[in-house]
């Protein structure tokens, strides 16, 4: 198998992978603040995200994948005021309409962390880092002081002065004005926590750096989120984690993803051109939006366009009813003692497919390629196969469909073996309780012939006084 290499936005290279602690991928990724509804550009990082955490699981990576929810923020508090509800009601709301929108979307982070349930780690890392020195108190709030970082820029590339916008007062109060808050002194109204500082909250940037090393540790792998967080977001995580932990890097490697666009502009929700992931998912079924965002590289811009979701639809049909057709004829299908000519050539196209899906994704995750492939070895079907009574065939194919999808994870979901058994113990209850019913009720005739049915099927009834156990004796 290649060797994965992944873009690193720190060095502006392709670099080899490897990880912190062998046959383990230890990733964050920068969540919602949740204020508003998910909308297609959050969709677009999660699920590219998610592609790349299942490509490390088909290598045989252990992924532990970590998302958090920024669940306090200005922006979390002008909503509340606007509408006149607390912030509680309104995280609360919206992380509910998230974590909807991505289970739908199949991407299952691993632990979805909130901000305000992690207020006493966050105290205690601003208290270390004023005790190292990294950070000054002024006026009730709690600075990070950018010139004891050296590194600072590295990341974003952003050294000649540029900054964020802030208030005035806010100015007054820092040595310099990249200072970026750690801890925020309350204003008039606003939700608060206690702190040795006063009453307030924390500053944005510190969440990822506490929680990502609570569940985590450091260093970690993979930190991920949108190319609008380099700066200064993730310039700013860098430099206190980095001060905090003593640890350099504190990430191995940095992906962003590129930005979904509507009319060229960044989709946002303070620039209100937004499509709600809701409203695309009673258009579209979730799987088509995934085949649709995978079919772009993860650090291409993508512009949202409701005429590339309709060919995704039709490419998500044309490949899903082939796989279905692959297993329906694998049933009939028998193995052959020999192959043509013919078959040995479509078999080696179907491996080298193969080959080539995992070259793809090993340079830098290339879901256009693997894509691509994918919709070859569909006309392969189609073309060659669909026609053939050849097992050997079917079962590269379906291998290799199989193979893709641990990625795209589009194909139509099969029963998980636990969900399996737990369906089949329920109905083995279920007939318990009708034999014994049926007992009560003097209709020996017909509880025995569930024992004895069930029997047949490799399932013994075992009566201990009015208790009825069973065991499979056949899987
Ligand atoms: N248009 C977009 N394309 C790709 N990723 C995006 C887009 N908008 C947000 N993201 C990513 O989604 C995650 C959550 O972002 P966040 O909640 O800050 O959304 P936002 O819509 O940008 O909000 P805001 O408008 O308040 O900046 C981040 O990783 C961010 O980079
Ligand atoms: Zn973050």
């Amino acid at each position: 198998m290649p060797k994965i290499k992944i873009y690193n936005t720190l060095t502006r290279q392709i670099e080899e992978f490897v990880s912190s602690e062998e046959g383990i991928v230890k990733m964050y990724v920068c969540g919602p603040t949740v204020y508003d509804y998910s909308h297609i550009g959050h969709a677009r990082t999660y699920i590219s995200f998610d592609a790349i955490k299942k490509y490390f699981q088909l290598r045989g990576y252990k992924v532990i994948h970590v998302q958090n929810v920024t669940d306090i923020d200005d922006k979390i508090i002008k909503r509340a005021n606007q509408e006149g509800k607390s912030w509680k009601e309104i995280a609360d709301f919206y992380t509910e309409d998230y974590i909807n929108a991505i289970e739908k979307l199949r991407i299952e982070p691993d632990i979805l962390p909130r901000v305000t349930h992690h207020i006493e780690d966050i105290i205690d890392a601003v208290k270390r880092l004023i005790e190292k020195g990294y950070a000054y108190e002024s006026n009730g709030s709690v600075y990070f002081d950018v010139s004891k970082y050296d590194a600072y820029g590295e990341l974003s590339k952003k050294t000649g002065g540029e900054n964020w916008r802030q208030e005035e007062e806010v100015i007054k109060e820092k040595k310099n004005p990249f200072d970026f808050a750690l801890w925020k002194k309350m204003k008039e109204g606003e939700p608060y926590w206690e702190s040795p500082w006063g009453y307030g909250r924390p500053g944005w940037h510190i969440e990822c750096s506490v929680m990502s090393s609570k569940y985590l540790g450091v260093p970690i792998d993979i930190h991920g989120g949108g190319g609008d967080l380099i700066f200064p977001h993730h310039e700013n995580e860098r430099a206190q984690s980095e001060a905090l932990f003593g640890i350099k890097p504190w990430v191995r490697y940095w992906l962003h993803t590129g930005m979904l666009t509507i009319r060229g502009e960044k989709m946002s929700k303070s620039l209100g051109n937004i499509v709600f992931l809701k409203d695309l998912l009673s258009k579209y079924k979730p799987e088509v939006i995934r085949l649709w965002v995978l079919s772009a590289h993860y650090r291409n811009q993508i512009e949202f366009n409701e005429e590339l979701l309709r060919q995704a639809e039709a490419n998500y049909k044309r490949i899903t009813t082939a796989y279905i057709e692959i297993e329906n004829q694998m049933k009939s299908a028998k193995p052959r003692f020999s192959l043509s000519k013919e078959e040995i050539e479509t078999m080696n196209e179907i491996i080298n497919l193969h080959r080539e899906f995992h070259r793809a994704m090993s340079e830098d995750f290339n879901t256009t390629l693997a894509f691509k492939y994918w919709m070859e070895a569909t006309s392969i079907y189609y073309k060659k196969v669909s026609n053939s009574e050849n097992l050997s065939l079917f079962q590269s194919l379906k291998f290799l469909f199989d193979e893709i999808d641990r990625v795209f994870d589009i194909l139509p979901q099969k029963v998980r073996s636990e969900g399996e058994s737990e369906l089949a113990e329920s109905l083995i209850r279920l007939l318990i309780d009708v034999r014994k019913a049926l007992r009560e009720k003097g209709n020996y005739e017909l509880a025995d012939k569930i024992r004895s049915e069930l029997g047949n099927i490799g399932i013994q009834l075992m009566d201990k006084g009015s208790e009825t156990k069973y065991l499979v004796t056949r899987k």
